[in-house]
């Protein structure tokens, strides 16, 4: 053990969420559980067409055929070129296209934008958010993030952590070599900023769940900033022992390239930064860039713009414009 590791094995860990494991939340409890509270699923998915397929089949299955645990399945395409729509409707859910959800807006992009556009045309009183290029997908991804909500009215937020490896082109599987971005920029920040979330071993990971309420009151950063927004508002808005996290096991997805990771890493400080200055941590005397130089393995340079933007609360919206829910 090096001496910084033993430094840190030396002092008490901070207190952390509330934690459990998705064995603790077994199907037939939870059914017993839901009385009348309604829940969505949301899949965000910009090209997927290779899982989006079988992870609302498997939901539609488990969760609302067998156990209804699931009111609704909604998959957000987030302009995809391929089947992605096709097959998420043929597997049973509701598609909504991300441009279509209200559509007097000007429209904005990413993942972030996706999921407000998501929490805008399902109706749950809990909403859970699933990635739609998982490989790992289970029902129990869904009943581990339902089971600390359903249960303890107290719980607002439930976060999912996981084992998560790199698996190569080749199938080659590095244990613990997956989650990049969340080991070298997005937990740094947290520990340094926002030591209270540190315990959230996978902040960045797209599996959480939380109740309407509070997710309609906090505003939703666009791209590749979401989450990260998300746990920092939410600190604010709930408090570290209304949110929870969940041990899901092992989670595998497509890995994005290297410099797509740059790109998202540059999205998050951005994210950081945002809140730090709006906390009044930090006072600015000009604005981060938003540009990033890339360079490619043959030299070439690429200027990229990583700036985010933001979505107000929903429940800030004027209520009366209707949603256009798509086709
Ligand atoms: O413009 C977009 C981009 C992505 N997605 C979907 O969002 C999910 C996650 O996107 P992905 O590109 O696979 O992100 P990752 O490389 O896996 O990034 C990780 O880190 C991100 C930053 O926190 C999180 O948003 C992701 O959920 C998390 O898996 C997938 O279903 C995508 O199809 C959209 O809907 N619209
Ligand atoms: O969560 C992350 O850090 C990014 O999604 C990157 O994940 P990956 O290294 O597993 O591709």
């Amino acid at each position: 053990m090096d001496s910084n590791r033993r430094a840190i094995a030396n002092v008490r860990p901070r207190s952390g969420p509330h934690s459990s494991n998705a064995a603790d939340w077994p199907l037939d409890a939870l059914s017993g559980a839901k009385g009348d509270t309604t829940v969505s699923v949301v899949l965000p998915a910009r090209d997927e067409q290779d899982t989006v397929g079988d992870i609302v089949t498997v939901i539609r299955r488990d969760l609302v055929e067998r156990w209804p645990l699931v009111d609704e399945i909604v998959v957000v395409d987030s302009r995809s070129t391929d089947a992605t729509a096709e097959r998420a409707v043929r597997a049973g859910a509701r598609v909504v296209a991300q441009d279509q959800v209200l559509s007097h807006l000007p429209p904005m992009s990413g993942k972030g934008e996706a999921l407000w556009k998501g929490l805008a045309a399902s109706r749950g009183d809990i909403v859970v958010f699933v990635d739609a290029d998982l490989r790992s997908f289970g029902t129990h991804y869904v009943s581990g993030l339902l089971g600390p909500l359903l249960v303890d009215t107290g719980i607002q937020f439930v976060k999912a952590t996981y084992e998560r490896p790199y698996v190569g082109a080749d199938g080659t599987v590095q244990p613990g070599g997956g989650g990049r971005v969340t080991e070298l920029v997005a937990r740094p920040l947290l520990n340094l900023f926002w030591p209270e979330l540190a315990g959230f071993a996978q902040p960045l990971g797209g599996e959480y769940a939380a109740r309407r309420d509070v997710l309609e009151r906090v505003p939703f950063v666009t791209e590749y900033g979401v989450e990260f927004g998300l746990l920092v508002d939410l600190l604010g808005l709930v408090g570290l022992d209304a949110m929870a996290q969940v041990d899901l096991g092992r989670r595998t997805h497509r890995h994005q390239s290297t410099a797509a990771l740059g790109r998202m890493a540059g999205q998050i400080m951005l994210t950081a930064w945002s809140r730090l200055e709006r906390q009044g941590r930090v006072v600015a005397s000009g604005r981060p860039a938003h540009t990033l130089l890339q360079f490619a393995p043959d030299g070439q340079a690429d200027l990229v713009d990583v700036a985010v933007a933001e979505r107000p609360p929903l429940a800030t919206l004027v209520t009366e414009v209707p949603v256009n829910a798509g086709p």
